[in-house]
């Protein structure tokens, strides 16, 4: 299962503390770039020492533990620094229906990465000689319709409501595409650059192709430690702080957008649950306030009762109600049925892993697959029993926002 391009045998996997690297996004040569960036911390990367493209099927998370155990396991370490992220690190991007192809793995040549306010430089085997060039934009950008027209999907809605009625489920997250094609070549470091300055409370992504910035984290796995942030319930920004407040308001006292809400808690919580030897999950939600919308969001800490990896636990946790529905297994053929394109990435998991097993992995929203002059971008909503359609479609254009930005600036 060996797949490593182009490195000596065993890889030499160096970690070195480094000082000040400055902006990570900004370090990115011209070669395709890996990223994982919060507020200015995080990693970014390039260069592939290994790269898989992991089987499709219900066992995928285990045939990507292997291959990781593999990878890692025949790399010689030597890390002065010791923290998450150090070492040996893959990226990760899993598409969000198991029986699709596109999950990838990739172990990049050169990582730089910040936690806390230390710096370090990973390299495996020798690093590469990269050009530095500027980012150049993607000119003028058209937009198409994806899968589904807007009416189409508006449709779709309303068919996934009715199914809701009729007692089949409670709750579906129906996302719909966008298609949009770039004058030239898109820059993914360009909307890298864009999407951490303009979100930095989110977490901007890059593996593969796949770009974004998700607020939802589906798990960090620090040691013992696990924690995820659970979204679900969303509404808008007013034009000022005294309707961003009303709006919020409303948004508390949605029964609709509470239930959905609960929902997604409970699958966060009764799969983290059998894991865990303390679990802590809040009450009552708290705001998050984005640039574009708002959302209900609910932290949930744990600690693990065994030595699971952060993989055992996006496995386990993956697809949560806040990208499915309730129960799952209905609303996973309720999508099948209405949605009518692949989601490849999207809704799946994003993120990245270490040799120790930490890592950070996000739910892939707010995101668009790129490939050459065009981006496919996602978005979708929680539908529920009293979901308005225009309303949900409404909501996918407020979340669409996010990767229009960062292909138009
Ligand atoms: C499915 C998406 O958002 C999820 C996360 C937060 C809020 C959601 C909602 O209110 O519908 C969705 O569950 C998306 O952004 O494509």
């Amino acid at each position: 299962m060996s797949v490593a391009l182009g490195i000596t045998r065993p890889p030499l996997v160096r970690t070195i503390p480094i000082d000040h690297p400055g902006d990570l996004v900004a370090r990115l040569p011209q070669a395709p770039p890996y990223a994982w960036v919060h507020r200015g911390e995080g990693m970014v990367a390039w260069g592939e020492a290994a790269r898989v493209d992991v089987p499709p099927g219900p066992g995928r998370f285990d045939w990507a533990r292997a291959w990781l155990a593999d990878v890692f396991g025949e790399a010689s370490v030597d890390d002065g620094v010791h923290v998450p992220g150090s070492g040996p690190v893959a990226f990760g991007s899993f598409t969000f229906d198991p029986d699709a192809p596109g999950s990838v793995l990739v172990v990049p040549r050169v990582v730089l990465g910040r936690r806390n306010g230390r710096a370090w430089l990973t390299t495996v085997g020798e690093a590469p000689m990269e050009l530095m060039t500027p980012p150049r934009g993607p000119g003028e950008i058209r937009y198409g319709d994806g899968s589904l027209t807007a009416p189409q999907w508006q449709h779709a809605v309303g068919r996934a409501i009715g199914e809701i009625r009729s007692g089949r489920l409670e709750k579906a997250v129906l996302a719909r595409d966008l298609v949009a094609t770039a004058e030239r070549e898109i820059d993914v470091r360009l909307l890298l650059r864009r999407l951490a300055d303009a979100y930095p409370d989110c977490y901007t992504f890059s593996c593969a192709g796949l770009v974004g910035a998700t607020p939802e984290l589906l798990v960090r796995h620090t040691g013992q430690e696990v924690e995820s942030l659970v979204l679900a319930g969303t509404t808008y920004r007013g034009p000022g702080p005294a309707e961003d407040h009303a709006q919020a308001a409303a948004l508390f006292a949605s029964r609709k957008d509470r239930y959905e809400h609960a929902c997604a808690v409970a699958s966060v919580r009764d799969t983290l649950a059998p894991l865990c030897a303390e679990l802590t999950v809040p009450d009552q939600p708290e705001l998050l306030v984005l640039p574009n919308v708002q959302h209900l969001a609910s932290r949930v800490r744990g600690r693990l009762a065994d030595g699971a990896s952060v993989l055992d636990v996006v496995a386990a946790m993956h697809p949560t109600a806040a990208v499915g529905g309730t129960p799952t297994g209905v609303a996973l053929e309720v999508i099948r049925e209405l949605e009518g394109m692949d989601r490849g990435g999207y809704a799946g998991p994003v993120g990245w892993i270490d040799g120790r097993g930490d890592g950070e992995w996000g739910i892939a929203l707010r995101c668009a697959q790129i490939e050459g002059r065009r981006a496919r971008l996602f978005a979708g909503c929680g539908i529920m029993g009293d979901s308005d359609p225009a309303a949900e479609l409404a909501e996918a254009q407020a979340k669409f926002r996010v990767m229009r930005y960062a292909l138009e600036g």
